[in-house]
Formats: C-alpha cells, structure tokens, sequence
C-alpha cells in the first residue's frame, strides 16, 4: 500500500483531520498536531503537504497490522524477517529530480518543534537506508538541518547504521546513503524494529504479507517508493554539534558531536506529502517502544511462561515495562524481570504481574504493586548497569540503577490474592 492509499483509508474512515488554511513548518504545525493528537493532515505548510501523528495510537498500529491492540506483539514476534523484496526499475517517486547544484531543504517542510531546538529543524520520520560491504540497513534516526544541502545524524550504538558507518569511515571511505520519507507505512515501522541486520525490507513484506518493491537511487541505493528520497552520504569524519533535540521523554537530549550527511539529489512524487513525527508525541513514543515489546517478549518465553509486555506510555513507552506471565513457580518473576533487563538494555524500570493484571491499565498495575508486592522479597535492583542516553537522571558514563518489581501473587497462599468478583444473577 502506498502512503497516499494509507492516507486515503483514513480519510475515508473519517480518522483524520484536515488543516487546510496556511501554517508555517517553524513550530505552529507541530503545535497543532500536539493539540489534535490524532491523524493530522496539513493541505498547505509552507506551501507542501504534510502530515503527522499518522500512527499515534495502538489502535491505529493494530489496524495497520490487522489485529486488536492486545495482540500486536504476539503478531510482531511470530513473523520471520523473510518477505519478499523484489527491485524495480521505474517509481514515481522519481517524477521530479532535483540535481545537487539544486538540492535545497529548506524546500521541504522540515519543521521546528521546541524553542530550544538544534540546527535549522528536524527530520523525524526519515528512514535512513545505507548498503557497506553485502551488508543493508534500515532505521530511523532523528535529522538536524544545518544547512540547504547538510545534515547531522544522532547514530547511537550498537545501531545497525553507527556501526556501518563506523566500518567504512575506519577505512576513510563515505557511506552511500538514502533517506526515505512517505513510504508504505508498514516499511516505516518495520524500520523502527530491531531485526536482524539487512532484514528490514524482508520483515515488512513479511507483515504486509506482499512484496516490497525497491527502486535504485543513483548512487545504489536501493529504496522502497516514498514521497520523497533524499540521496546522499554519510561523511567518514565531519562531525558538527548535533541538538539540542526533545527526545521520548519531552526533555532536551545533550548536544553531541555527530555525524555529517551531503545530500547530492533529492526524488519526490508530484505534490509531494511530507511526513512529520511530532517529538516526545505518542507516534514517537510507540515507533520507539513497540519495536522492543516482541524482543522482551521472546527473551522472557524463555524462562517462564509470557502472556503479554508493554513499555507504557508513562514510561515515554521506552523506560518502563510491564511483564505478565502465567507464573508456574515461585521466582519466575524475578527470572522474567532479568530477561527484559537483557533484552532492552535502555529499560530501566519493569513491573512483573499476574494474568489477572490488565497491562494497559496504570490503575491495575498499580493494584497490583499495593495488593502484590512487600517491598523487602519482591523488588530488585541492579546498580551500575547501561542505561539509555535519553534518561535525565543517568548517570554521565551512561550507567544506571535497575529496578525490578515482581508484583505477583505468593503461590502459596495465591486464594489470598483473589479478586473478589460480584455472582451473576439469574433474571
Ligand atoms: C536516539 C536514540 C535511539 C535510537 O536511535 O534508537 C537514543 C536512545 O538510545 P539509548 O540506547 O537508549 O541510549
Ligand atoms: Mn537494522
């Protein structure tokens, strides 16, 4: 499915809101897509088309799927990345060419969000595709604009992108490079998870349950239809102050040295549609989060038995997890709380419960914590380990301290932990 078709069913379904009068890319759309939280599509930004908050909601994500919301990750985790690619020659993607001597960003309705930004605005849902040596990459990563024709890319390691990048500026070279915006919706999203490398475009097919056709770019790149694909590379060792940026947690992140990206050609379709991710908004935190929900999931089907795991909203659905396992014996929490910790290094906080738990309910949780835990057996904590770089209050080597919470009933005496029910009367 195209962008545009993805675009059209929501209009159709009456799911999306339509801006038609003039706003300005400098903050006011974002602004505006803060307050209508859900789909929001802008007739005239600046001039462009643009549209954000397009997948701000489990519900949303779920119908993109095909399934409920309460299902997502047992349907993320099932699928193997082995889809079929297949490599086109003609897209319409490349109905309008701009040469380097014309490649001008400012063209494009890249916006500023918060006051104190870094660079001249930011790309968000720009899906970075790099090939080095047979080996493939597709992720997302937050843009700086320094200048018409100059980016900067927060490549955070161990992802796929900062180490080939790292692989080829060892050996002085540049990394051929091509940033795709409006792609099917299912290829975004499949960027954002944590597939095995080059695996990507497979994985995408796989949930769509239909080919992915690429196009080439000129410099090999190969890329899936989009609105716009802005062709370039990533310099081996020009690095400019990347930030400051308003990660997940709708606080500033650090200013960093980062990596140079030259874009040398841009493609777009007639009239293109430009894709914003609103930060700190929840299209951002659920393309940061979900992808990490079938990771913990798989992890903790190997010490007990998973029912379901969720990085919750409160938790910018990045530092916090709630578990739910079928506990079969005592400790299993305690066991499923160290597999999430190993499968997403970057959580700092998660709450094992019961299946009696409704996991994406905050007040049953909660219940859960009160009626299900004494404080001195069921939490754990883990001192001195990697946390995220997007924590306030890590620490400056980027360690932290984890907090394991098993909020599950005693086995023992589990009647104790009942849940009174009302009977159901005969009429
Ligand atoms: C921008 C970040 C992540 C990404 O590109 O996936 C920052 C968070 O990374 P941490 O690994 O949590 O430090
Ligand atoms: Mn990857």
């Amino acid at each position: 499915m195209s962008f545009r078709d993805f675009i059209d069913n929501l209009r159709k379904n009456g799911r999306l809101t339509e801006i038609d009068r003039p706003v300005s890319k400098d903050f006011e759309a974002p602004i505006l897509a803060h307050e209508n939280k859900g789909p929001v599509f802008f007739t005239n930004v600046d001039g462009s088309k643009a549209i954000m908050n397009l997948l701000g909601s489990r519900e949303e994500l779920g119908a993109m799927l095909g399934v409920p919301k309460e299902e997502i990750i047992q349907r993320l985790a099932d699928i193997s990345p082995d889809g079929e690619v297949v490599v086109v020659k003609d897209s319409p993607t490349k109905d309008v060419i701009v040469e380097e001597k014309n490649v001008d960003l400012f063209k494009i309705p890249i916006m500023k969000h918060f006051e104190k930004d870094g660079g001249q605005g930011y790309i968000t849902a720009g899906i970075v595709v790099s090939e080095y040596e047979g080996e493939k990459n597709a992720s997302i990563h937050r843009l700086m604009v320094v200048d018409k024709n100059t980016l900067s890319a927060r490549l955070v390691p161990p992802r796929h992108t900062y180490v080939i990048h790292k692989k080829a500026a060892e050996k002085g070279e540049k990394l051929p490079i091509a940033i795709v915006l409006g792609a099917d919706p299912v290829i975004t999203y499949a960027s954002t998870t944590r597939v095995p490398l080059s695996k990507e475009f497979e994985y995408a097919a796989a949930l769509r349950g239909a080919p992915v056709e690429l196009f080439e770019c000129s410099n090999g790149i190969k890329v899936p239809h989009a609105e716009y694909v802005l062709e370039g590379y990533l310099d081996p060792q020009e690095r400019v102050a990347e930030g400051p940026f308003v990660d997940i947690t709708g606080t500033y992140d650090h200013i960093r040295p980062e990596p140079v990206i030259k874009i040398t050609k841009i493609y777009h379709r007639k009239d293109p549609i430009y894709h914003g991710i609103l930060p700190a908004g929840a299209e951002h935190l659920l393309m940061m989060g979900v992808p990490y929900e079938p990771k913990i999931y798989k992890a903790v089907s190997e010490v007990t038995t998973v029912k379901n795991v969720v990085l919750t909203e409160g938790g910018c659905c990045y530092l916090h997890a709630v578990v739910q396992i079928q506990k079969q014996t005592e400790g299993d929490a305690k066991n499923a709380i160290m597999a999430a910790f190993a499968a997403h290094t970057s959580l700092k906080h998660v709450v094992v419960v019961d299946e009696d738990i409704d996991i994406f309910n905050p007040d049953d949780v909660e219940f859960a914590i009160a009626t299900r835990v004494k404080g001195d057996a069921d939490i754990m904590i883990v001192t001195n380990v990697r946390g995220s770089s997007l924590d306030p209050r890590g620490a400056p080597d980027g360690t932290t301290s984890k907090v394991g919470v098993d909020a599950t009933k005693v086995l023992v005496n589990k009647e104790d932990f009942e849940r009174a029910k009302f009977p159901v009367l005969k009429k």
